[in-house]
């Protein structure tokens, strides 16, 4: 099978690797651009909704051809089978980690589909655009904190390799479940820039300080006049935490 080797969970990424950048692009020409521009300085992307429908499933396997890093972050949740035979599907494909929404029946049905393969599974938990009033708004009755607390349970009972969260939930799920969970935290912004649809947002530095492993940082890197700069600051302030 092509990809990865299997990894430990519990193994630190080095520095770079702890920045993923979103290739949140619609073109394979448009993510080749940022990619070269980016050259040596990031190795490790992420491919999301908006260019996995615009060829960005061929795109990642010619970027693992290259020795980079790929996260899907498809958020996979359907009924049991079709999420079990999706997961394996795309551990096919070489990636890294692959996200599905942290509800039991898909945590458990992605871990069956992916058995025997190193791609590695991040459950999703709350996305970084809600708070706690768009979680009353959908017909939740608890919080941000509570969900991801529940969700994170659930995700470590299903044997999911780590959690989308945002940075703001990292410390007490760190402080809970150590190195069994993987901390990915998007909704990251360095200071002063903007943070558009974003509300559970952080620093690289306060985020890394909370206990994240890895960084997912899409506009900021991507949107920036110089994305290499953009990247190599945020490199140095992981580097500096
Ligand atoms: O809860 C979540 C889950 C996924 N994302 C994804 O991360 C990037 C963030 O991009 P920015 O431009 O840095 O805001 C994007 O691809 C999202 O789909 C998230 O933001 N929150």
């Amino acid at each position: 099978m092509p990809g990865a080797p299997a990894l430990d969970r519990t193994l630190a990424p080095n520095l770079r690797e702890k920045l993923i950048v979103a290739l949140d692009v619609s073109t394979p020409s448009e993510a080749s651009a940022l990619v070269r521009a980016l050259g040596e300085s990031v190795v490790f992307y992420k491919i999301g909704m908006e260019f996995a429908y615009g060829g960005g499933l061929a795109f990642a396997d010619s970027l693992i051809k290259d020795g980079k890093q790929v996260f899907l972050d498809l958020k996979l949740h359907d009924i049991p089978t079709t999420v079990s035979r999706a997961c394996a599907n795309v551990a096919r494909l070489g990636a890294r980690f692959l996200t599905v929404h942290a509800y039991p029946q898909t945590m458990a049905a992605a871990k069956s589909g992916v058995a025997g393969s190193p791609l590695q599974l991040l459950g999703v938990t709350v996305m970084t655009s809600y708070d706690d009033r768009d979680l009353a708004e959908a017909g939740f009755a608890c919080g941000v904190k509570e969900l991801v607390a529940r969700r994170a349970a659930q995700a470590c009972a299903a044997g999911l390799d780590g959690l989308i969260l945002s940075g703001e939930e990292a410390r007490s799920v760190r402080a809970r479940y150590g190195s069994n969970l993987l901390l990915v935290t998007p909704g990251i912004r360095p200071a002063g820039a903007q943070a558009s649809d974003q509300k559970r947002t952080m620093t690289p530095a306060q985020a890394i300080e909370a206990g994240a492993d890895y960084l997912v940082v899409g506009r900021p890197v991507t949107a920036a006049k110089d994305p290499k700069a953009a990247a190599q600051e945020i490199l140095a302030e992981i580097a500096a935490s």
